[in-house]
C-alpha cells in the first residue's frame, strides 16, 4: 500500500498546513481561495456537474428530424440517444469524480484525453466544459490508469494522487500521496489509505456497487488485459472475481465500442438472483447495453421440466457427448445407390452413382456444418446436370441450377443421402432409443453410462419430453452440429468452476470468434461434474491459450471467519491459496451448539442480534430448511425476503437456500445446521465445497449455530 498523509476533511481542514494544493488550479476553482483547498475541489464539483447537466442538455435537444430517412433509422437513433441521456445522468449517491492526478509533465498527446493539462480528475464518466476542455476524465482513458497502478517504486510521472471521500453526495474528504519528491513532513510510508479502507469497510446494503474509486493494481491489470486475449482468474472467495469481471466489460466497451457494438458482450452468472445482485452495476458505469443470461438461459431450446440424477447429469455434461452427437448427427448420410434422372422438357439428365458418391464423399470430408452441407448437395448436383447440359451445347444459367435444384429428384436424392435434421428430435432419440444410442456411442461410452442416461419412459414426442437442464445442453450442441452458433465479441462467465464440459462448450461457441474473461474458484464447485483444474476447462471452452490469473487478497470476509472457512480447504481443494484478508475490522465470528428442538428459535434469535446492527443480514440454511426457518420467521412476525429482491429499511433480513448463496454477500450471516448444509448434496466433497460458499458471504460477522455434530474439520475449537 503507498504512502499517504492524514485525511484532510471539512471539520479537520488546515489549510495553512494542508500539503495536498492542487498546483494548477483552473478557472473555476481559482475564484475560490487558495487557502481553501476542500473548497476549491468542491467548486470544481459543482462546476463539473453544470458542465454534465449542459452536455446532457445539448443531447436531450438534439432534432434528429431531418437526418433519419426512414421509421427504423428514427427508432434506432432514439433508442440510442436515449441511452446517451440516460449514461450520461447525474445520479445523487454516485460521486461524479473520485480521484486527481497531478502529473508531472503533460502526458503525451497521443494517450491524453486531455493532452496540455497536467492535473486530471477520474470519474465514472468524461465530462467536458462548453469548450470542449475535460472537467472530469474517464476512468477508463489511457491517462488515467496510473491512478490505479502508480506507486513510489514506479510513479509512472505522477507527482501527487489525490483521493476524495463522500458524504451522501457531498465531497467531504480527500487524502493526498506524493509519489515523486514528497513535501517535508507528508510521507508516512507503509501506511494504508483510510478512504481506501473506510471504502472496502463500508457496510453492505441492497445489490453490488461498482468498486470504480479502489480497483487494486492486480485487479486492474486482468480489467485492462488485452481484448484480443481471453484471462482466466482463479480466486478465493471476496477476491473480487465478480466486480473486476464487470470491470473488465466496462473498459473493454470502452476501448473498443465500435467493434462491441457490433459483435456484443454478455454476462454469465450462475443463477437469476445473482444476476439481480450485479445488474446496476454496469449501468452505474454508464453501460446498458450489456446483456446478462445463466448457461441455462443460452440453451433455452425446449421448455425444462424434468431432473437428473447427479449420475445421469455428470454423463450428459461430459466432453465425450460431443462426439456421441456429432456421429447421431450424422447418422442419416448415406451413399447414394441410385443414379438421379432429371426430367426437363424434352430431355433427361442422368447424374452416374459414382459422380453422386464423389459429391457426398466430399462434403462429408469438408468441415463444415451438416445443415450447410445438406444446402449446399442439391446445387452441386444440379452442378453436375448443368456441366453435362452444357456440353450438350446448351447455356443454361443461374435460374436453370436453381430450378434443377428443386427438382423433386434431386430433392429425394439428397432426402435420401443427407436428410434434415431435427436437433431436438436427434437428442430424443438418443435418450430413447437404445440400439441408436449404442450405435452412436460405441467405443465412447460403456453400457453402464448408456444405461445411465437412456430415459426410463421414453418420451413419445418433443411436446411431452421432460427434459432436463442437461438435455438442453446437449440440443444445443447438435444445433451447433447443424448450424454455426453467432460468436459475441467478448463473453464473461462468472463461477465457472461449476459448468459441464458440455456448458463450456456451449459458452465457447458464443465467444469462438471473440474473448472471454473466466471467472472461478475451484474450491467452490458445487456440481459433481465440478472443474478439477482450469487447463480443462479452457481447453473445453476453446481457450486453451487463455492466461491463468489468481487473486487472493479477499476484500469480503473478516479474518477470523476466512480462517475458520479455510479449514475446509485440504479437503475440499488441496493445494489452493488460503485467500487473506484486507479488511481492518476484525469482525465477529461466533460457533454455537443448541439442544434438540430449540435450533429454530435460537437461529430467530441470531438473526435478531444481527438486526440491530447496521448493513443487510443473510440467513443462509440447507435447501431442505427454508421452508421451516420461512414459517418460524412468519410465526415471530419478521420480514424477510429472498435472494435477488431488494432489501428495504424495513426488510433487511434475506432468507437464503444454500444453494444460492454463491456469490452473494450479507454484512452479518447467520449460518443454521452446517451438517444438513453438507448433508443436501449428493457428495461428502460437494457437500463441504457447499458449506465453504456458505461460510465465506459474511462482511462483518458469521454466526453459526448447529444441533447436529459439525464436520470434523470445523468441530475443533
Ligand atoms: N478493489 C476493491 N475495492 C473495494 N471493494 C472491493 C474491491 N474488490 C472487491 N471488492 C468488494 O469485495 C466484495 C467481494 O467481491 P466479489 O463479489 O467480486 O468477489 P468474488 O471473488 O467474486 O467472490 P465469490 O468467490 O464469493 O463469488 C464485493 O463487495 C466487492 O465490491
Amino acid at each position: 500500500m503507498p504512502s499517504h498523509v492524514p485525511i484532510q476533511d471539512s471539520a479537520r481542514s488546515n489549510p495553512g498546513e494542508n500539503p495536498g494544493e492542487p498546483n494548477e488550479p483552473n478557472d473555476a476553482v481559482d475564484a475560490i481561495g487558495a487557502d481553501d483547498p476542500l473548497g476549491r475541489e468542491r467548486a470544481h464539483l459543482a462546476s463539473s456537474r453544470t458542465a454534465l447537466r449542459a452536455m446532457r442538455h445539448d443531447v436531450e435537444s438534439l432534432d434528429i428530424t431531418d437526418v433519419t430517412g426512414n421509421w427504423v433509422n428514427a427508432k434506432i437513433l432514439a433508442a440510442e440517444i436515449d441511452d446517451r441521456i440516460k449514461a450520461l445522468s447525474d445520479l445523487a449517491d454516485t460521486p461524479l469524480f473520485f480521484g486527481r492526478l497531478d502529473y508531472l509533465h503533460a502526458p503525451g498527446g497521443e494517450v491524453a484525453e486531455g493532452a496540455g493539462g497536467e492535473q486530471f480528475y477520474i470519474g465514472r464518466r468524461h465530462v467536458h466544459d462548453a469548450e470542449g476542455d475535460p472537467m472530469v476524465i474517464d476512468w477508463r482513458a489511457p491517462v488515467s490508469q496510473p491512478f490505479y497502478r502508480a506507486s513510489r517504486t514506479a510513479p509512472l510521472d505522477v507527482r501527487l494522487r489525490r483521493r476524495f471521500g463522500y458524504t451522501g453526495g457531498d465531497l467531504t474528504a480527500y487524502e493526498d500521496e506524493y509519489l515523486t519528491d514528497p513535501p517535508e513532513g507528508t510521507q508516512e510510508p507503509g501506511t494504508s489509505s483510510k478512504l481506501l479502507q473506510s471504502e472496502i469497510e463500508r457496510p453492505r446494503v441492497g445489490p453490488m456497487r461498482d468498486i470504480v474509486a479502489t480497483i487494486q493494481p492486480e485487479q486492474d491489470e486482468i480489467v485492462r488485459a488485452d481484448i484480443t486475449g481471453s484471462v482466466c482468474v482463479q480466486g478465493a472467495p471476496g477476491t473480487g472475481k465478480t466486480a473486476v469481471g464487470l470491470h473488465r466489460v466496462a473498459y473493454l466497451l470502452y476501448a473498443h465500442r465500435e467493434r462491441l457494438a457490433r459483435t456484443g458482450t454478455l454476462v454469465i452468472g450462475p443463477n437469476r438472483s445473482f444476476l439481480q445482485y450485479i445488474e446496476q452495476v454496469l449501468p452505474a458505469l454508464g453501460e446498458l447495453q450489456v446483456k446478462q443470461a445463466t448457461v441455462d438461459d443460452l440453451v433455452a431450446h425446449v421448455e425444462v421440466r424434468g431432473t437428473d440424477s447427479a449420475a445421469a447429469a455428470t454423463v450428459k455434461g461430459d466432453a465425450r457427448m460431443a462426439e456421441v452427437l456429432r456421429r447421431a448427427v450424422r447418422s442419416g448420410i448415406r451413399m447414394p445407390t441410385e443414379p438421379v434422372m432429371v426430367v426437363r422438357g424434352s430431355r433427361r439428365w442422368r447424374v452416374p452413382v459414382y459422380e453422386l458418391e464423389e459429391i457426398v464423399g466430399e462434403l462429408a470430408e469438408r468441415d463444415i456444418r451438416y445443415g450447410a452441407a445438406h444446402d449446399a448437395l442439391p446445387q452441386r448436383i444440379a452442378h453436375a446436370v448443368l456441366v453435362q447440359m452444357e456440353r450438350a451445347g446448351e447455356a443454361p444459367d443461374d435460374r436453370v441450377q436453381d430450378a434443377v435444384a428443386r427438382n423433386s429428384a434431386v430433392k429425394a436424392a439428397v432426402k435420401s443421402c443427407w436428410p434434415a435434421v431435427d436437433p431436438a428430435r436427434t437428442v430424443l432419440r438418443l435418450l430413447s432409443d437404445p440400439d441408436f444410442l449404442a450405435a452412436s456411442a460405441d467405443g465412447l461410452l460403456d453400457a453402464d453410462e448408456q444405461k445411465t442416461i437412456l430415459w426410463a419412459k421414453p418420451a413419445r414426442g418433443l411436446a411431452s419430453a421432460k427434459w432436463s437442464a442437461a438435455d438442453a445442453v446437449l440440443i444445443d450442441e447438435a444445433y451447433d452440429l447443424v448450424q454455426r452458433t453467432p460468436s459475441l465479441g467478448h463473453v464473461v462467465l462468472d463461477e465457472a468452476q461449476d459448468l459441464s464440459p458440455m456448458q463450456y462448450r456451449a459458452v465457447g461457441r458464443r465467444c469462438s470468434t471473440g474473448s472471454a474473461t473466466v471467472l472461478g474458484d475451484l474450491a467452490q464447485g458445487t456440481t459433481p461434474w465440478a472443474t478439477a483444474s482450469w487447463a480443462e476447462a479452457l481447453a473445453h471452452l476453446g481457450k486453451p491459450e487463455a492466461t491463468v490469473e489468481e487473486l487472493t487478497a479477499g476484500f469480503r470476509v473478516p479474518r477470523e471467519v476466512i480462517a475458520y472457512a479455510t479449514r475446509l480447504l485440504p479437503q475440499i481443494a488441496p493445494g489452493l491459496a488460503p485467500a487473506t484478508s484486507v479488511r481492518e475490522a476484525a469482525g465477529t465470528m461466533s460457533v454455537r451448539e443448541v439442544g434438540e428442538g430449540a435450533l429454530d428459535a435460537a437461529v430467530l434469535a441470531a438473526c435478531d442480534t444481527a438486526l440491530e446492527q447496521e448493513g443487510s443480514v443473510g440467513l443462509i440454511a440447507a435447501d431442505a430448511r427454508i421452508p421451516v426457518l420461512g414459517a418460524a420467521l412468519d410465526a415471530a412476525g419478521h420480514r424477510y425476503v429472498s435472494p435477488g429482491e431488494e432489501t428495504s429499511a424495513e426488510a433487511r433480513l434475506t432468507l437464503v437456500p444454500a444453494s444460492l448463496a454463491k456469490g452473494l454477500e450479507y454484512d452479518y450471516v447467520v449460518l443454521d445446521e452446517p451438517a444438513a448444509v453438507v448433508d443436501g448434496e449428493p457428495d461428502p466433497r460437494t457437500g463441504l465445497r457447499r458449506l465453504y460458499v456458505c461460510l465465506t458471504r459474511a462482511v462483518s460477522g458469521l454466526a453459526v449455530l448447529h444441533t447436529a455434530p459439525l464436520p470434523a474439520a470445523l468441530s475443533t475449537p
